[in-house]
């Protein structure tokens, strides 16, 4: 998918609400768990119920690795899902890859090609050769880990080297890198103070930023500061939404949450 194609599609739907799908077997409905695939009859009950509301699908690839072939396979039919039914959604898969250039080759290869997804989430810390590989697919994108939601973000992201912090390098630097328009960036929701500079250095880019929900990111507070005239984001709740409720109503639960959403960009959107 294009970024402009994004972008129309934000507009029409008025949402730029992106869906985690973090299925975890202990809190999916336990009526679902005698189904031949669980996984993806849940995923399917909360994409059927929420795909008006949303642009994006965001599956945390750990939570399907984590069921083996079950897992990876009930991953494949949720992205063949949205493809086929659903082409207009922007698909992620977070798999926070990122390795020596043949290596990388191949994990593009796997998501971005043989599952189909239009982006995959990618650590920047092996650097250029490690990436780049990723941003060669054309109308693909690649997100890149710079300022994430987690207190461990402290540890080396915001750490100064040559003078500068090292997330700040890791935006700079990537803007150099070949296809680098293809790249967008992850910050966490409850970074949204550190939105205005990073604005500086990637102005148009797209932002992936989760943290709102579960992680208390605030919707508002991230959209002050980082939102471009392209909108230019993809906020992203998980557990917030698809956990609204285990009981048999849970994708109405979930349509709900997710519309409170929607309903709060619409607003922003409306300014
Ligand atoms: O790359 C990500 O999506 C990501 C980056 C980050 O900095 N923080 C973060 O929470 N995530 C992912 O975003 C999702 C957040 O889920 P909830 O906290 O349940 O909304 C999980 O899949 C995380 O792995």
């Amino acid at each position: 998918m294009t970024t402009n194609q994004l972008i129309q599609n934000i507009q029409k739907k008025k949402s730029f609400l992106c869906i985690g799908l973090d299925v975890d077997l202990d809190k999916i409905p336990p009526h679902l768990l005698q189904k031949e695939d669980p996984i993806f009859a849940f995923n399917k009950a909360i994409i059927d119920a929420t795909h008006q509301l949303c642009v994006a699908y965001k599956p945390n690839t750990a939570f399907y690795e984590a069921y083996g072939l079950k897992g990876w396979k009930a991953l494949e039919k949720t992205i063949n899902y949205l493809n086929e039914n659903y082409p207009e959604i922007f698909t992620i898969a977070d798999a926070k890859r990122g390795d020596i250039g043949n290596t990388s080759s191949m994990y593009a290869k796997a998501f971005l090609e043989d599952l189909g997804f239009d982006s995959v989430t990618v650590a920047p810390y092996m650097g250029k050769d490690s990436v780049e590989p990723f941003l060669a697919f054309e109308d693909k994108h690649t997100i890149l880990l710079a300022l994430t939601s987690n207190e461990g973000a402290f540890d080396f992201q915001t750490k100064t080297v040559d003078g500068k912090e090292l997330y700040k390098q890791v935006l700079e630097t990537s803007k150099t890198w070949s296809n680098s328009q293809n790249l967008m960036y992850v910050v966490g929701a409850t970074k949204a103070e550190y939105l205005a500079d990073i604005r500086k250095i990637i102005p148009d880019s797209f932002l992936l930023v989760p943290g709102v929900g579960a992680q208390g990111g605030n919707l508002q507070e991230v959209c002050k500061y980082g939102m471009n005239s392209n909108v230019g984001l993809l906020i992203n709740s998980s557990r917030g939404i698809i956990y609204a409720s285990n009981k048999e109503d849970f994708a109405n639960q979930a349509r709900y949450k997710a519309l409170e959403l929607q309903q709060e960009m619409e607003a922003i959107l409306h300014k």
